[in-house]
């Protein structure tokens, strides 16, 4: 066990501050209604993945979950996977967002680089909503009927997934700036009945109009009935579809009806790419979905009355999902569309004075942009409503957590956290009563029986192993759509240690319970928090004539970022020149998505691959992480060894610092 020496703690809640957190007040009635004594938060956070059903049942009734039937069982089988939550409750996500609240107050505030700074009341998303929820049922959708939006995070979309969890449908949206391919792969796996899109959007201060996508979207999605198109970037209808006015219009003054379902009615379906085969998707259920985030945004996230949470994601990013859970809550929300760093790395602290933003909630790699840029956020800003900084996507590095410190001074609770899309939300991460030390996340998520462990299924402390959660957690995903035989899922988390989920992550828990994340234990590439499987970006490569074979990895750097490296196989004669990178870049950028062209594309002789032909993109990552090749596969299970060779040279220090 390694005895690094402590970092520096760089906030302690005062008493006042640890007075006021729901999860002090929470702790209080656990210790008086359950047969617990949890005198600090890690007493709790033992005894909530220790006592699954004493847990779980204490944040239902804790927080009033509204629901049409009481449940029989907390957890019906503890099995993973498998586990079953909540049977016999009837229950709806939307009904309790909708729960005891008052129209006149404000629920969000919204602007985007097409939209000035607006807001909507519970009055307005009340009404709006239920004009939505009755359009669709106009349209012939139902419970269980999958409902696709292709909107940037609007209020409108806000609605839009509300309605449709109103009325028991199924939710997925994608960003509009994924491309045709990427969409249709996710889309089209589901079989929508309905597609939402907008006919263009405005990133950066460029227009892209993406009316052509959405017909290429309505050819290739043959499941659909209807589209109805938002006309946000133009104002000209969209032929053979719906506009989005007379969609609203025809449920105009209908009332907020909501569908009892099952806890594990199918809520939404999220995506997440491996190496191969399609993005795996993901389905969520009610139940599991409204206890893990009254959990997590009313414990973790501290979200009270007076709070006014922004996240910068969009639609196609599991934080989106997040966001709007936080009408959960007490709190209201601030959305933004557009570009954080135009006209310049100040837009969303100006958007934070703007709507008074108290919880600004952002990637790692925004932090560390801003510290680059040596950005002074409060400088000529009145920033005095922010109280809390979050950081997600990635590992946020010391640097940036002291960056935080040095500009918001240390009144400042800076949180990092980190979970995902599996999970629509945090294994680990913000605490409001726990100190925070430099680089590090302040501890396990109550209810997330997370543990880092050695191949051997060995719990590691103070070492970095996988990540693991040993106990099940209501948000794990109910299956993957088109899993019959839930292959996939076992495959996807239970591979490695059957029974115990293997998140995919390294991870690092520390003596004082603090976590530390090292990236991503397979190949995934994640950017912002949006992950593309490597095969995704295989596809579009591939389809470029010169590149006969490829391998692309995502390195973690020293400052918390990380470059996507791409390595092509060319036809002779052809080179890595202006033109063909230019022309990578681009077809990248259309398929899967802007956020995923590579930092850097070299031409290599040869792929590693194993004997069965898989890639080595985890193995080359860790050589290009500066660990040996030796180490990181075995020679004779490979098919190619010699291939290796290359990367262990570039990672060479005078190779890298050369390149
Ligand atoms: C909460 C998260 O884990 C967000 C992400 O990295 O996708």
């Amino acid at each position: 066990m390694s005895q690094l020496p402590q970092p520096a703690v760089l906030w302690e809640p005062d008493r006042e501050r640890r007075e006021r957190a729901t999860i002090t007040a929470f702790t209080r009635w656990v210790n008086e209604h359950r047969a617990v004594e949890a005198e600090d938060y890690d007493a709790l956070w033992r005894w909530s993945v220790t006592d699954l059903d004493g847990f779980w049942s204490a944040v239902w009734e804790y927080f009033g979950v509204p629901a049409d039937r009481d449940y029989d069982q907390v957890l019906a089988d503890h099995a993973m996977p498998g586990a079953t939550w909540f049977p016999g409750a009837q229950l709806n996500y939307a009904r309790a967002i909708f729960h005891d609240r008052d129209d006149d107050t404000v629920a969000i505030r919204h602007a985007s680089e097409l939209r000035v700074l607006g807001e909507w009341t519970w009055g307005e998303l009340k009404r709006r909503t239920a004009a939505i929820a009755a359009g669709l049922r106009q349209l012939g959708v139902g419970k269980g009927d999958r409902v696709v939006a292709y909107l940037p995070n609007l209020v409108e979309a806000v609605a839009a997934f509300y309605a449709c969890a109103a009325i028991g449908a199924v939710w997925s949206s994608c960003s509009p700036d994924f491309g045709v391919r990427a969409v249709t792969d996710r889309f089209a796996q589901i079989e929508p009945k309905v597609l939402l899109a907008v006919d263009g959007y405005r990133y950066g201060g460029k227009d892209f109009d993406r009316r052509d996508v959405v017909a290429q979207l309505r050819e290739q999605l043959p499941s659909l009935h209807h589209t109805v198109v938002l006309s946000y970037l133009q104002d000209e209808p969209v032929a053979g579809a719906l506009s989005w006015e007379e969609f609203e219009a025809a449920g105009e003054g209908a009332p907020l009806e909501f569908t009892p379902v099952e806890s594990d009615h199918p809520l939404w379906v999220l995506y997440s790419s491996g190496t191969t085969g399609l993005p795996k998707a993901i389905v969520h259920g009610h139940g599991g979905i409204v206890l893990e985030q009254v959990k997590n945004l009313n414990l973790h996230l501290d979200a009270q009355e007076s709070d006014r949470v922004f996240w910068f994601t969009t639609t196609g990013w599991m934080m989106w999902n997040f966001l709007v859970s936080v009408l959960l809550t007490k709190a209201s929300i601030v959305l933004y569309d557009g570009n954080p760093a135009h006209p310049d790395l100040g837009a969303l602290w100006d958007l934070a004075e703007r709507a008074g933003v108290t919880i600004f909630g952002t990637s790692a790699g925004f932090l560390a942009t801003c510290m680059k840029a040596d950005l002074h956020p409060m400088a000529g800003r009145d920033l005095s409503a922010l109280h809390a900084i979050g950081s997600t996507g990635s590992p946020l590095s010391p640097e940036a957590f002291d960056w935080c410190y040095r500009e918001f001074g240390h009144g400042l609770w800076l949180f990092s956290t980190s979970g995902g899309t599996d999970i629509c939300s945090c294994l680990v991460g913000g605490v409001p009563t726990l100190p925070v030390y430099e680089g590090e996340i302040q501890a396990r998520s109550l209810g997330m029986a997370v543990a880092s462990w050695d191949p051997e299924g060995n719990e590691l402390i103070g070492e970095v192993g996988e990540l693991v959660v040993t106990q099940p957690a209501p948000s794990m995903p109910l299956y993957f759509w088109g899993d019959t035989d839930g292959e996939r899922l076992r495959d996807s988390y239970f591979a490695m240690y059957p029974g115990v989920w293997r998140h995919g992550d390294w991870v690092k828990i520390t003596e004082r319970g603090t976590v530390v994340i090292y990236g991503r234990s397979d190949s995934t590439i994640n950017r912002g928090g949006v992950r593309m499987g490597t095969s995704e970006i295989y596809r579009s490569v591939l389809a470029i004539e010169e590149v006969t074979d490829a391998l692309v990895v995502d390195v973690p750097q020293s400052d918390g970022g990380s470059r996507i490296e791409l390595f092509v196989v060319l036809r002779e004669g052809a080179e890595v020149d202006d033109e063909l990178a230019r022309r990578i870049a681009r077809g990248i950028r259309q398929d899967c998505s802007p956020r995923h062209v590579p930092d850097g594309i070299r031409a290599i002789s040869e792929v590693p691959r194993t004997l069965s032909g898989k890639v080595l993109e985890v193995p080359v990552k860790r050589i290009l992480m500066g660990e040996s090749a030796d180490r990181v596969a075995s020679r004779d299970s490979l098919a190619n060894p010699h291939a290796l060779d290359y990367f262990t040279e570039l990672a060479a220090p005078s190779a890298s610092s050369a390149s």
